[in-house]
């Protein structure tokens, strides 16, 4: 592979094989993901879009397959051994996984005590702060429990946590689910503002056809076991697959098509 492709790609899977006993949920399963890209992760329901995120953060260990982040293997190592790839992600769960038990702060704080033990905690509570009010939510939305929060507020609250380290890569399980459309419009605002301004690279599981229209660069489709197909949306609607046929030309895909029509193309938001 020459050089400027393999610095360029940021996750490489190849071969993937996950089951659960006599259940197969990837078989043979590649997937490139270019560094600085929104890539949006799609397919039905059970495709294994968390099982995929989940492997690749080293938190489900595959039956075979390789997978590379950074250009380093992330199967199998030890938590100690991996710890200088994991500071350089940062993940948002399914839900937000917010420590109900803890307020936004000291949710936010985790990963960086895990990481950095021994700062001083003056240190990281203003580290704390400066993510919360990155996320658009207000300072006094700090001291607060997840509780106390709206479902939106959450997931800005774990997406705060997720950017706690200051990662280069960031992993995001459906952030816009359960979200009203305004809230959602404004989370995905949010990502590709935080995107461009801080240089990441996002891996976006999601439902949400206006969240694929609106930020992603390229969309990949789980399908049969594996990613049937990678591309920007206009290459996916070119191909004769069914699922995406449905999917992306099926009145849910077409008013998202025409939501997006009324606002300007991704490419205009970027300047
Ligand atoms: N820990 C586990 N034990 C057993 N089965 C699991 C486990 N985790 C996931 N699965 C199964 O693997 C399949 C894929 O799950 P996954 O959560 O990745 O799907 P998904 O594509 O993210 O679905 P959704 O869009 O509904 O969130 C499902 O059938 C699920 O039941």
């Amino acid at each position: 592979m020459a050089r400027r492709e393999q610095e360029d790609t940021i996750i490489r899977v190849r071969g993937l094989r996950n089951g659960f006993g006599e259940q197969i949920v990837h078989d043979g399963l590649d997937l490139d993901v270019r560094r600085g890209e929104i890539l949006g992760v799609v397919g039905g329901s059970g495709t294994g879009k968390s099982v995929l995120m989940r492997s690749v953060v080293g938190l489900q260990t595959p039956m075979e397959g390789t997978i590379e982040v950074f250009g380093e293997n992330t199967i199998g190592r030890e938590e100690t051994d991996s710890i200088n790839i994991r500071k350089r992600w940062g993940v948002l769960f399914q839900g937000g996984a917010l420590f109900s038990t803890l307020t936004v702060s000291e949710n936010v704080q985790l990963p960086i005590k895990e990481f950095y033990p021994g700062l001083d905690a003056a240190l990281l509570q203003e580290i704390a702060a400066y993510k919360v009010v990155m996320t658009g939510l207000p300072a006094n939305a700090a001291p607060k429990y997840p509780s106390e929060l709206s479902g939106g507020m959450k997931k800005r609250a774990g997406l705060a946590r997720a950017l706690a380290l200051d990662p280069e890569l960031l992993f995001l399980d459906e952030p816009t689910a359960g979200l009203d459309p305004i809230g959602a419009a404004a989370f995905d605002e949010l990502t590709l503002s935080l995107q461009k301004t801080l240089g990441l690279t996002v891996f976006l599981i999601t439902h949400d056809l206006d969240s694929l229209y609106a930020i992603c660069d390229r969309v990949a489709v789980l399908a049969d076991k594996r990613v049937i197909a990678v591309g920007t949306i206009d290459e996916l609607l070119a191909l004769d697959h069914p699922w995406i046929q449905e999917y992306f030309n099926g009145p849910r895909g077409r008013a998202a098509v025409a939501s997006a029509g009324n606002k300007p193309a991704p490419e205009d938001k970027r300047l």
